[in-house]
C-alpha cells in the first residue's frame, strides 16, 4: 500500500460539515461505480450508470480514467491524477451512504491503490469488482505491472466477475477451455482468497452462455442463459457486475440477484443491433426491458373507433388491427378460415397474430431460454384461464339455438375442464408453488371480457369472442420446428400441435363462420370488434409471464432462487433453480390432450 496522503482516507464514516445521510429509509440502493469512461456509452462508467438504473438502483460515477474508445477499440486513455480520483471517492463517502459499490477499469497500480484504501477506510456492505484486464477489442486496459495489485484488490471483494481470461489471469492458470476448468480455477481462488466468483462463459464457444455464483464453500449456483448470435457484446461485463451489485445491494440474495441480471442482460445483448451505434461491436439495449414493461402499462385504447365499421355488411369492410386496410400481407393461418366471414377476421387480427409469433414469450418458449419461474407463472394462469373459459364456452352452449354448435361448444367446455385437470396432474403437481398462484390482472382482464360477452351479449358475439383462444394458440404451433427432446418444454410444446386440438379450432370455425353469416351487420360488427379485442387479450396473457420478475417471490416456481433464498454472503441456493427445469421437474412428462383451449 503506498504511504502518499492521498491513498489515506480516514475510517468510516468520513466526517464532513453534514456527515453522510444517515442510513435506512432510502427507497432505492445507492451504488456507486468506479470505473473508466466510454464516450459512445456501451462500456464503463455510462453502461454502469445505465445498468444500475435498469436493476432499480440510485447511480453514482467517479472516474478512474478517460479513455478515448468507441466500438472498434480504444485510441487514448488518460489517467487523471490520483488527487483527482481521491477527491471524487472522498466527494462520495463524505456525504452518501452507499449500498453498494462496483469497480470496472481501475488501469495502474496508483488507482488500484487509491481506490483500495478507499474502500478499506469505507468498507461497502457490498463490493462487486469486475477486474477489467483487456477490453473485448484487445486493448488493454490495466498496465501489466498492475496485475498484482488487482488480484490483492479482488480479495476485498464480496464477489468478482471476471471473464474466462481474467479468471485465468486471477489464478495463474492457463485460459480454461471448458466451463469445468473454469469452475475448478473458480473453486480453488474462492477457497483460497474467501471471496465467490461469478464464473462468465461468454468467451467460450457453447451455445448456452451460464452465469455460475462459486461460493467459497464450494456452493453454486449457476444461471443459464443463451447465446445470442450478435456482434453487439460491448460492455456486457460492465452491465453485468453493475446490475449485479444493485440487486444485492438491495437485499436480494445471491441467487436472485444473479437470475435477475442474467436474464436482464439477455434481453439487452438480444436488443443491442437494433440500436445501431457504431459499426463494430456495439452497446446492448440497457433500457430494452424498461421500455418493454412501461409499453405494457400503456392506457392507449386497443382499437380506434373506426377499426371496424358500425355496420358490417361485407367480408372485405374490415381493416386490419393495426388501423390498416387489409392488404395481401397477411400471415397464412395454420387452420384455415371456414368462410369468406372469418377469412375477413383472420385479415384483421394477422398484425397480432405476427404480434404473438414475434413476442418475447413466444420466442423464448420456443428456443428454451424462458425461465422456469416464467413458465410456472405462465401454466398457473393457465390453470385459471381454462376454468374461466369453460364457463364461457358452457354459456355459449347454452345460448346457441344452433343444434351443432349446442353440441360443439358443451363438448368444448367439458374438454376444457379435462384439460385444466391433466394441467394440475402432469404440470403443476409437481410446482406447488405455481398450482398456488393466484389469478393475475391480465388473465382476470380476459376472462372477465369472454365471460361478459358469453353471458351477456348475442351468441354471435361471445363466440367471435371464444374464438382467438382456438385459432391464435394453434398458430403458435406453425413456428415450431422439430422440438429436441432435450428442449426443456418439448411435452409442453407438443400441446400446440395435438391433431385433436387443430380439429377443435376447425369446428369453432365452422360454427363462427355460420353465426356470422346468419347474424346482422351491427351484431357481426361488434362480434368483429371483440375477435380483435381478444386476439390482443391473447398477446397479453402470452407476455404477461415474461413481466414476472425472475428471482423473486413474487413469480410462480422460485424454486431456490426466491428473495428468500440464500443471503448474499452465503451459500448458493441449488444448481440450476430459477432459471431451467431442475432434474426432477417434468421436463419430459406426457402432454396433456389438449383438444379445446389455450
Ligand atoms: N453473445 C451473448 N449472448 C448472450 N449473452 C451474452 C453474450 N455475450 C455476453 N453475454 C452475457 O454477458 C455476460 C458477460 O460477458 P462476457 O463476455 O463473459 O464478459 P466480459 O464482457 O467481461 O468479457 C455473460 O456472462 C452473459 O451473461
Ligand atoms: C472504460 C471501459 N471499461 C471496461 C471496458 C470493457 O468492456 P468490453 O470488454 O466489453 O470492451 C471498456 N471497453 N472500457
Amino acid at each position: 500500500m503506498s504511504s502518499d496522503p492521498c491513498t489515506q482516507f480516514p475510517p468510516a464514516p468520513a466526517p464532513s460539515a453534514a456527515g453522510p445521510a444517515p442510513r435506512g429509509a432510502a427507497s432505492l440502493p445507492r451504488v456507486l461505480s468506479i470505473a473508466g469512461t466510454d464516450p459512445t456509452g456501451g462500456a464503463g462508467t455510462a453502461a454502469d450508470l445505465k445498468s444500475i438504473v435498469a436493476a432499480g438502483g440510485y447511480a453514482m460515477s467517479v472516474v478512474t480514467s478517460v479513455v478515448a474508445q468507441n466500438t472498434h477499440g480504444v485510441r487514448a486513455i488518460h489517467v487523471p491524477p490520483r488527487q483527482t480520483l481521491a477527491a471524487q471517492l472522498e466527494a462520495v463517502s463524505d456525504d452518501v451512504q452507499l449500498e453498494a459499490v462496483k469497480t470496472g477499469m481501475l488501469g495502474t497500480v496508483e488507482v488500484i491503490e487509491t481506490v483500495s484504501a478507499w474502500v478499506q477506510a469505507h468498507p461497502p456492505q457490498v463490493l462487486v469488482v469486475d477486474p477489467v484486464m483487456v477490453a473485448s477489442s484487445g486493448d488493454r486496459l490495466l498496465e501489466p505491472e498492475a496485475e498484482q495489485a488487482m488480484l490483492r484488490f479482488c480479495e476485498l471483494a464480496t464477489v468478482v466477475t471476471p471473464n474466462i481470461d481474467e479468471l485465468g489471469v486471477l489464478t495463474g492458470s492457463p485460459r480454461a477451455r471448458t466451463e469445468a476448468e473454469a469452475f475448478a480455477q473458480a473453486r480453488r481462488w474462492a477457497a483460497r482468497t474467501q471471496v465467490a466468483v461469478v464464473v462468465k462463459t461468454g468467451h467460450l464457444e457453447a451455445e448456452e452462455v451460464a452465469n455460475t455464483w462459486i461460493a467459497p464453500d464450494g456452493t453454486e449456483h449457476r444461471v443459464r442463459s443463451r447465446r445470442v448470435e450478435t456482434t453487439s457484446t460491448h460492455g456486457t461485463g460492465c452491465s453485468l457486475s453493475s446490475a449485479l451489485a444493485t440487486r444485492l445491494g438491495a437485499g436480494h440474495s445471491l441467487a436472485a440477484a444473479l437470475t435477475w441480471a442474467t436474464g436482464w442482460l439477455h434481453e439487452a445483448v438480444e436488443h443491442g443491433a437494433a440500436l445501431q451505434v457504431g459499426s463494430g461491436h456495439g452497446p446492448v439495449d440497457h433500457g430494452h426491458q424498461g421500455r418493454r414493461l412501461a409499453a405494457a402499462g400503456s392506457a392507449a385504447p386497443w382499437l380506434t373507433d373506426d377499426a371496424v365499421p358500425q355496420r358490417w355488411e361485407h367480408p372485405a369492410q374490415l381493416a386490419a388491427a393495426d388501423g390498416d386496410a387489409v392488404r395481401g400481407t397477411v400471415v397464412p393461418a395454420v387452420v384455415p378460415p371456414a368462410g369468406p366471414w372469418t377469412e375477413a377476421l383472420w385479415a384483421a387480427g394477422s398484425p397480432l397474430a405476427a404480434e404473438i409469433s414475434r413476442s418475447g414469450f413466444v420466442r423464448a418458449l420456443i428456443d428454451g431460454s424462458l425461465p422456469e419461474q416464467q413458465f410456472s407463472f405462465y401454466l398457473a394462469q393457465d390453470a385459471h384461464y381454462l376454468l374461466r373459459y369453460s364457463r364461457a364456452l358452457a354459456a355459449l352452449g347454452e345460448s346457441s339455438t344452433d343444434a351443432d354448435a349446442r353440441a360443439f361448444w358443451a363438448a368444448s367446455a367439458q374438454e376444457c375442464l379435462t384439460v385444466e385437470m391433466a394441467l394440475h396432474h402432469d404440470w403443476l403437481a409437481s410446482r406447488p408453488h405455481a398450482a398456488q398462484v393466484p389469478v393475475g390482472p391480465v388473465t382476470s382482464a380476459y376472462t372477465d371480457f369472454l365471460l361478459a360477452r358469453a353471458l351477456g351479449s348475442p351468441t354471435v358475439v361471445g363466440a367471435a369472442a371464444a374464438l382467438p383462444c382456438f385459432w391464435l394458440y394453434a398458430q403458435v404451433g406453425a413456428d415450431l420446428d422439430e422440438v429436441a427432446p432435450t428442449h426443456p418444454y418439448a411435452a409442453w410444446l407438443e400441446t400446440y400441435r395435438d391433431p385433436g386440438f387443430v380439429e377443435g379450432v376447425a369446428g369453432a370455425l365452422a360454427v363462427v363462420e355460420a353465426e356470422l353469416a346468419a347474424a346482422d351487420p351491427a351484431e357481426r360488427a361488434e362480434a368483429a370488434r371483440d375477435f380483435l379485442l381478444a386476439c390482443r387479450h391473447e398477446l397479453e396473457f402470452f407476455e404477461q409471464a415474461r413481466r414476472v420478475e425472475v428471482g423473486t417471490a413474487d413469480g410462480a416456481g422460485a424454486g431456490g432462487a426466491g428473495a428468500d433464498g440464500a443471503g448474499a454472503d452465503g451459500a448458493g441456493a441449488g444448481a440450476d433453480a430459477a432459471d431451467g427445469p431442475s432434474a426432477d421437474e417434468p421436463a419430459t412428462t406426457a402432454a396433456p390432450t389438449v383438444g379445446a383451449a389455450r
